[in-house]
C-alpha cells in the first residue's frame, strides 16, 4: 500500500500572475523544509498555470488546473481542453468540485466525461464529492456521495491507484469555517475507500482520499489522524503560504 499524503491547495478565483509569483517567493524557501513523502500541489487560475510552472521549475510542488473541458479541441467557447493543461503541464486536475455543480451546472455526467477524459490524457483527477447540509441532516450522506463516486467512475478502468484521487468536500464545511468532526469524515472517506475497493479490487487501497472543507494549521493533525483521510484539498488557507506551510508540515510538534 503507498499513499503518499497530499496536500492541494484550490485557490478558485483567487492570485493574478503577480500575486501567485509573490505567494511563490514566500512558500518556496519554507517548502524546502518539507519531507519528500509529503506531496504539495497548488491549484492557480488558468491564467496563472504557465507562469507558476515556470517558477515552480526545481521544486517538488505540483500543479493542477480546476477545472477542463473533456473534448480535445472544438467550438466550446471559454473552455479549456485537457491537451492545453497536458502542454503546461499540469499533473492534476480537479474534476466536479461542489462550486462547479452548484453555479455552472456540472452534473455527475459531465463530471464522468471529464474524469474519463483526464485519465486518458494521463492528467491525474481530483473528483470532488459531498453532501449539502439539508442532504446530511436528512441522513442520506453516505448514498448521496456514493452514488456521486460511483457515476464519476462509471467505466473508467485504472490499472493502478496513482491514476485517480477523490476528494471528499462537504459543502457544508467549504467556506464556513466549520470543519467536518474526523470521525465523521472518516466515516465517509472509509465508505467512499469500501465502494472503490468493490469496483476495483486491491488497486483501491492505493487511491489516495482526501479531506476538504475549512481546514485549517489547527484542525489538520486530527484530521490526519484518521486511517483513510490521505491528504487535504485546501481552500483559503492555501492563500497563505505560511498557513499552507503550516498545514503540510501539520506532524512537527
Ligand atoms: O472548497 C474547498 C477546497 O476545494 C475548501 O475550501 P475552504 O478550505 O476555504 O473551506
Amino acid at each position: 500500500m503507498s499513499r503518499t499524503p497530499l496536500f492541494a491547495g484550490n485557490w478558485k478565483m483567487h492570485k493574478n500572475v503577480k500575486e501567485t509569483l509573490e505567494f511563490l517567493e514566500d512558500f518556496l524557501p519554507l517548502a524546502k523544509d518539507i519531507p519528500s513523502e509529503i506531496e504539495i500541489a497548488i491549484f492557480p487560475p488558468f491564467t496563472s498555470l504557465y507562469a507558476a510552472f515556470e517558477k515552480l521549475k526545481g521544486s517538488a510542488i505540483k500543479l493542477g488546473a480546476q477545472n477542463m473541458h473533456w473534448e480535445d479541441k472544438g467550438a466550446f467557447t471559454g473552455e479549456i481542453s485537457p491537451p492545453m493543461l497536458k502542454e503546461i503541464p499540469c499533473d492534476y486536475v480537479i474534476i466536479g468540485h461542489s462550486e462547479r455543480r452548484q453555479y455552472f451546472a456540472e452534473t455527475d455526467d459531465t463530471v464522468n466525461k471529464k474524469v474519463k477524459s483526464a485519465v486518458k490524457y494521463g492528467i491525474v483527477p481530483i473528483i470532488c464529492v459531498g453532501e449539502s447540509l439539508e442532504q446530511r441532516e436528512k441522513g442520506e450522506t453516505l448514498s448521496v456521495v456514493l452514488s456521486q463516486v460511483e457515476k464519476a467512475i462509471w467505466e473508467v478502468q485504472i490499472e493502478d491507484g496513482g491514476k485517480l484521487i477523490f476528494a471528499y468536500e462537504p459543502i457544508w464545511a467549504i467556506g464556513t469555517g466549520k470543519v467536518a468532526l474526523p470521525s465523521d469524515a472518516q466515516e465517509v472517506i472509509g465508505a467512499i475507500r469500501e465502494k472503490l475497493c468493490k469496483l476495483y479490487g486491491n488497486v483501491a487501497q492505493d487511491i489516495r482520499i482526501l479531506y476538504g472543507g475549512s481546514v485549517k494549521p489547527d484542525n489538520i493533525k486530527d484530521l490526519m489522524a484518521q486511517p483513510d483521510i490521505d491528504g487535504a484539498l485546501v481552500g483559503g488557507a492555501s492563500l497563505d503560504a505560511k498557513a499552507f506551510y503550516q498545514i503540510a508540515t501539520y506532524n512537527r510538534g
